[in-house]
């Protein structure tokens, strides 16, 4: 079973590796919209996988690493796609969340990614 909890955050990037007059080339930003989800079985006596709230503490941090910041500017993110940035998120959630079981990034309403590791 998996459970997931939703988080956005505000962020500008620009995609440096796009053929000439992509306009994904330009400076622009997102809402950028993060879904983590988190697998196992329901404890017989909570009834949860794990509390919300704990996978709410463990993406806190990660997120204020994003959040209104220009993604290219960050340590591992210089070429911010949506595929790249879910395995930026991946690789410093897992320490805390060892049942970690997708990251999934919306840029828009109708484009991302998802990645299960
Ligand atoms: N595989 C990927 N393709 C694209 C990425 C990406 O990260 N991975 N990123 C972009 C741009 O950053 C862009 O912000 C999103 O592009 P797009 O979906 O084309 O945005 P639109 O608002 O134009 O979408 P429509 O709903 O089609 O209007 C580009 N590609
Ligand atoms: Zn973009």
């Amino acid at each position: 079973m998996e459970i997931f909890k939703d988080f956005h955050f505000e962020a500008a990037h620009r995609l440096p590796k796009v053929p000439a007059g992509h306009k994904c080339e330009r400076l622009h930003g997102h809402s950028f919209q993060l879904r983590v989800y988190v697998a196992g079985e329901p404890g017989e006596v909570t009834g949860w996988i794990m509390d919300f709230g704990d996978i709410k503490a463990a993406c806190k941090p990660v997120i204020a690493q994003l959040d209104h910041y220009y993604l290219n500017d960050i340590e591992g993110l210089e070429n911010p796609t949506s595929e790249n940035l879910c395995r930026w998120i991946w690789d410093r959630l897992v320490p805390a969340l060892p049942t970690l079981a997708g990251v999934e990034i919306r840029e828009t309403c109708t484009s991302g990614c998802i990645y299960r590791g």
